[in-house]
């Protein structure tokens, strides 16, 4: 077979397997959300591939923490807030009434913006979540501790002070031990609401290289202001504007070829 013929037929095969194997892991369906009276989402429609980083970006106050927040119905701890529409996790839509929170939240986890590591000791910080869901043997929980931290990256750091607070790790330490803490309970989704905004560049470097690791095993969404670090890290990039989703796509088409002229002023800074 001359090359010209193996080539096409490794493209087709590359064309065919990038659509065949893409799963969704969430799909939101004209989904609104409100504060109150005032509408923060509106008429979302957006899909999740499993096992692939999807960033949410977009100026202040676009509603990025907002839709990251209604994946696992965090807004449902505080009064006043609701969404309307459907947010399908395998099929099972999460607005609905009878839906277990306490299972959603175990299944979703998430990373906030200030690393909050548990004011206890770094062995703890992992173990408290898994002893809420699973009942394991010292032998197992000390395994799954090792596990989680290696996972972050983390754990030749910490491995000879397992029983020091948490507390006394450095910010990006901290950011690393909360990413074990979510993964050890092995959710099926991680949100990253701007993971790396309180850190410094080698620490971010360490965060987004391990995101690259996590999407192996976790269907990620993270949150960012840094337009180097959605381009760096997703596969799938979504522009908010005013709690609409003005543009979703693949990562490298939304950078280098968006099909909307609001996102190309905001990714080439020309917005605002
Ligand atoms: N608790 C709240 N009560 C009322 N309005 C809120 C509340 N939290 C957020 N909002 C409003 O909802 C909109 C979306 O806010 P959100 O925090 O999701 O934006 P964001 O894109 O994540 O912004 P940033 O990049 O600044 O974090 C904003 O207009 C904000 O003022």
């Amino acid at each position: 077979m001359n090359m010209i013929a193996q080539s096409s037929i490794n493209i087709e095969i590359e064309v065919i397997s990038e659509t065949s194997v893409l799963k969704n892991a969430i799909e939101i369906r004209n989904m609104n959300f409100y504060y109150g009276k005032f509408q923060g989402l509106k008429d979302i429609n957006l899909n999740i591939a499993e096992k692939k980083v999807t960033a949410f970006i977009g100026p202040s106050g676009c509603g990025k923490s907002t839709l990251l927040r209604t994946l696992n119905r965090m807004y449902d701890l505080y009064p006043g807030q609701h969404a309307e529409g459907e947010i399908n996790f395998y099929g099972k839509n999460i607005l609905d009434k009878d839906q277990d929170l306490n299972l959603l939240r175990y299944q979703i986890g998430m990373v906030f913006q200030s690393p909050t590591p548990f004011p206890m000791s770094i062995y703890d910080n992992i173990a408290f979540g898994v002893r809420l869901y699973e009942k394991l043997s010292h032998s197992e929980m000390n395994d799954r501790v090792e596990w989680a931290l290696n996972k972050a990256a983390l754990w030749n750091e910490v491995k000879d002070k397992l029983g020091q607070s948490g507390l006394s790790l450095s910010g990006g330490q901290q950011q690393r031990l909360c990413i074990a803490r979510g993964v050890a309970v092995r959710p099926s989704i991680l949100l990253l609401d701007e993971p790396t905004s309180a850190l410094d560049p080698i620490s971010t470097g360490k965060i987004e290289e391990l995101v690259n690791e996590l999407k192996q095993d976790y269907t990620i969404a993270i949150v960012t202001h840094n337009m180097q670090q959605a381009a760096r890290v997703s596969d799938f990039t979504a522009y908010m504007y005013l709690g609409q989703m003005v543009e979703f796509g693949k990562t490298d088409e939304i950078f280098i070829k968006p099909q909307k002229k609001e996102t190309e002023d905001y990714i080439t800074g020309r917005f605002g």
